[in-house]
């Protein structure tokens, strides 16, 4: 990969690389486009192959955070970190404050929060050295878990999706696939169960698995064979790039709706579900409960305004799915559309020189 080509293809920002040897931090901040604000986004934690896929990883979840917060409605911009490691076994205090003092260092430029293989304890010690975090644990006044507030936010955006395949945003008595049923995906569930759907999961964690089997009476599958069921709406919840060449032909849903980022492996995956009349709820916009619940803290956090905002995802899918009908384009293409316009007209408004601008964290500092 040559990196400064890829950053100038996509115009990022900033690639900011940390290391601190005696916690074994190794860790990769990246900052796409700071237009609307600083640029908000989770910290995941997972074991790379290689670095280039590290660094890869965090480019593209970057990138999905400018236009997730721009469709959103957020003031903040896109990044995101990768830490190379195992969460299970390379995690240790140290580290985290290691990486707080890298995050300050960028002075506001970046903020963190969760993501896969974090957790809010993590950033309550990242906490000890930056105010430049989120999802901090509610004792601090904070919002804590972002993971069931996406859930909602997805389980309200795959009623969006699901009024416009089946003429209602009913989900009773739906069959809904799920893949990967981690913290946003098991809240995910119990919305889906206390509306009377039909749940078929998998997960590669047999526990996760059991549990949701067990509280939910859902039916698991293979991972594998969870592409194939035969289901009405199928919802991407563990890792990214799982709509792709191989499973786009065994997919019997019309409808995709899930919590993980970048589930198009590529543009073109997203076009085939266009032209096979698959609806595509595009991944950021469904998911986006969670950084809206996290950004609510840097006004001095108030649930029920978030709360009100995630339903705000509902709307969203309603208006991206009219785009694409209106205009004959793929859902990716209309959110991508909404994302650059808002983008661009916040950059046009700001062509007078302000002496200093007001920072997003003013309260904070
Ligand atoms: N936690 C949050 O608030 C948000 C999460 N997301 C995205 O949603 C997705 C899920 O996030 P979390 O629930 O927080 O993560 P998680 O790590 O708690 O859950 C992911 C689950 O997927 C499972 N999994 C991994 N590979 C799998 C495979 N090949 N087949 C089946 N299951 C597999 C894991 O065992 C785990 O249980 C991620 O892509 C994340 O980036 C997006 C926005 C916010
Ligand atoms: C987990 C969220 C709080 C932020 C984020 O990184 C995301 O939405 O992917």
């Amino acid at each position: 990969m040559n990196i400064f080509n890829y950053m100038k293809t996509y115009d990022y920002e900033q690639l900011v690389f940390c290391q601190d040897k005696q916690s074994g931090l190794k860790a990769i901040i990246a900052i796409h486009d700071t237009t609307l604000g600083p640029a908000l986004g989770g910290t995941r934690m997972w074991n790379y192959e290689s670095e280039e896929a590290a660094i890869e990883d965090a480019l593209r979840l970057a990138r999905g955070m400018t236009y997730k917060n721009a469709v959103a409605g957020l003031n903040l911009g896109g990044g995101k970190t990768v830490i190379i490691g195992d969460p299970k076994k390379d995690k240790n205090e140290e580290m985290f404050r290691a990486f707080g003092r890298y995050i300050q260092s960028l002075n506001g430029r970046y903020i963190t929060a969760e993501d896969v293989g974090t957790t809010v304890e993590d950033m309550d010690i990242i906490h000890e050295e930056t105010d430049f975090v989120t999802g901090i644990s509610p004792a601090f006044g904070s919002s804590g878990n972002p993971s069931p507030v996406t859930a909602y936010g997805v389980y309200r955006g795959m009623k969006a999706a699901a009024k416009e395949a089946f003429g209602s945003d009913m989900l009773n008595g739906k069959i809904i696939a799920v893949q990967g049923v981690g913290n946003v995906a098991y809240h995910l569930c119990k919305y889906l169960n206390d509306e009377g759907a039909k749940l078929i999961v998998t997960d590669i964690n047999k526990e996760a698995v059991n549990r949701v089997v067990v509280e939910f009476g859902a039916s698991a599958v293979e991972p594998n064979q969870i592409y194939n069921v035969e289901c009405d709406i199928f919802a991407p919840c563990a890792l990214g790039a799982v709509i792709n060449d191989e499973t786009i032909p065994q997919l019997k849903a019309k409808v995709i709706a899930g919590a993980a980022n970048n589930q198009l492996k590529d543009t073109v995956h997203g076009d085939i579900l266009h032209e096979m009349g698959i609806i595509y709820a595009p991944d950021y916009v469904i998911n986006a409960g969670g950084v809206i619940n996290v950004a609510d803290e840097l006004n001095g956090y108030n649930r029920e305004r978030a709360l009100k905002k995630v339903e705000t995802i509902y709307n969203n899918i309603e208006r991206i799915l009219e785009i694409s009908k209106g205009q004959q384009i793929p859902t990716y293409k209309a959110a991508d559309r909404l994302a650059e316009e808002r983008i661009d007209r916040i950059r046009n408004s700001r062509s007078q020189f302000l002496l200093k601008e007001k920072h997003v964290l003013t309260h904070k500092l």
